[in-house]
Order: C-alpha cells, then sequence, then structure tokens
C-alpha cells in the first residue's frame, strides 16, 4: 500500500482513499459518541452551522471543542462524554483540526475517520480494500502533530499487514504537545482521564466511515468483519 501522510494546507486535490486522523481529540470523541449509542455525527463547518443545525433539530446533541458554550450540549471530552447516553441520537460535532480535515476531503471516494481507539478496525478496512494509494491527512498543527502522525503510521504499517508493535507509536503520541497541553490544563473543556483515553488501543471494534448526505458530511461507525471483504460501497 502507497501511503501519504499530509497536514491539511498540503491537502491540493481529492485523495481517493484519505484516513483523516485526530487522536487528541475530535475522532476519539467521535468513537466514544458511537459507543455510547449515537446513531450518526454531522460534521459541522463552523460553530455557527453547528448551532444552526442545533435550531433546526433541538434533539440533535451539538458538541464543540473548547469550553462549555452557549447553545452547545456537550465539550470535545473522551472523559465527559462517556457519561451521556446518546442512544439513538444525532451528534453535531465542530472541532479545530478533525472535522476541518474531514470536511477537506469530502470529495474523496473513501473517507475514514481514525484515531487509536478504532486503529485495528481501520487497518482492517483498508486491507480489505483493492486500492493503490491511501492518504493519512495528519489533522493537528499542519500535519506535524506527532499523536496524530504516529497514529497514522501505525495504522498504515498494520494495513499493509506488517505485525507492528504499537507500543513506540503510543508512547510518542504520550509525549506529544497535545498529551502535555491536555494534562496540563492548557486546553479546555477537558477531562482527567482524556488521554489516557485517547491511548486506548483498539478500544472499539468499528471503523468510521464519512459520507455525504443531503449536502452534510456525516460520520458513522461500520463494523469491519474479521475476515476477508469488508464491502464499503
Ligand atoms: O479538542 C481538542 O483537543 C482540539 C482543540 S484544542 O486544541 O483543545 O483547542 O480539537 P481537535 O480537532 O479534536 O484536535
Ligand atoms: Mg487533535
Amino acid at each position: 500500500m502507497d501511503a501519504r501522510f499530509l497536514g491539511i494546507p498540503e491537502l491540493a486535490e481529492a485523495p481517493s482513499v484519505a484516513v483523516v486522523v485526530d487522536v487528541m481529540r475530535a475522532f476519539t470523541v467521535a468513537a466514544w459518541a458511537f459507543a455510547q449509542g449515537a446513531e450518526r455525527i454531522v460534521l459541522a463547518e463552523s460553530p455557527d452551522e453547528a448551532l444552526a443545525l442545533k435550531a433546526r433539530h433541538p434533539e440533535w446533541v451539538a458538541l464543540k471543542d473548547g469550553p462549555p458554550a452557549p447553545g452547545f450540549d456537550a465539550v470535545n471530552s473522551p472523559g465527559l462524554l462517556r457519561s451521556f447516553d446518546l442512544g439513538g441520537r444525532t451528534v453535531v460535532q465542530k472541532t479545530t483540526a478533525g472535522t476541518v480535515g474531514a470536511l477537506a476531503v469530502k470529495e474523496a471516494s473513501l473517507v475514514l475517520c481514525a484515531s487509536f481507539v478504532v486503529a485495528e478496525a481501520t487497518a482492517r478496512l483498508l486491507r480489505s480494500r483493492d486500492r493503490d494509494g491511501v492518504t493519512f491527512v495528519v489533522t493537528g498543527e499542519d500535519g506535524r502533530a506527532d499523536e496524530d502522525l504516529a497514529c497514522a503510521q501505525y495504522i498504515a504499517l498494520r494495513a499493509a499487514g506488517a505485525g507492528t508493535d504499537a507500543a513506540d507509536f503510543l508512547r510518542r503520541a504520550g509525549a506529544s504537545r497535545a498529551a502535555h497541553e491536555l494534562a496540563e490544563g492548557v486546553r479546555q473543556g477537558v477531562h482527567p482521564d482524556d488521554v489516557a483515553l485517547c491511548l486506548e488501543l483498539d478500544r472499539f471494534p468499528f471503523a468510521m466511515v464519512a459520507t455525504p448526505e443531503d449536502s452534510l458530511m456525516v460520520l458513522r461507525p461500520y463494523a469491519v468483519p474479521s475476515s476477508t471483504d469488508a464491502g464499503v460501497r
């Protein structure tokens, strides 16, 4: 498998297959939302769009990064989200890096959103597909966020079938700037368990696939069979 690792500003044209990686915290949070029962996650372009969607659909759960904000129901924290019952709910998510990265590749034929908690399911889905190349979007710090790059490199190796030890990749993520900022209270809307939850390898058995639906980009969990062809699209 030919893998490219690009930051959001380096995305010149729509890739065929894109894996958008945000370990801390958007796509760890998204996976937790599905684990808590959410049916789908609408990826919003802006806080205003998230609030407009919430106004049209008061039953939806609006979530954004940063501190709690008027009109929003939740923040971008896995530790805080795990106490929500999201059974059957639609979540609207807007974050600084992860959701922006996914929307930047919305023209791709396959868009996966990933983090360590869904790493193996994501790799398994990629292994099942007959594709020449995969573009990993390293969403943080214009492509330099080491927690995202480490996760992307790990998934790429697993997707290529390599028997890779995750320990070094998880160590890099744990030593990243984002991990330090979350641990030291630099970032807001944080639970003390957030970093540990972001470093839980393969906590969930599903991958996450984003597709356009009625002019919105919608993320859903995708159960990947443990063998043979996963059959997306
Ligand atoms: O919520 C996050 O961790 C970040 C935003 S910030 O750096 O904490 O302000 O957003 P994400 O898109 O999940 O990287
Ligand atoms: Mg991030």
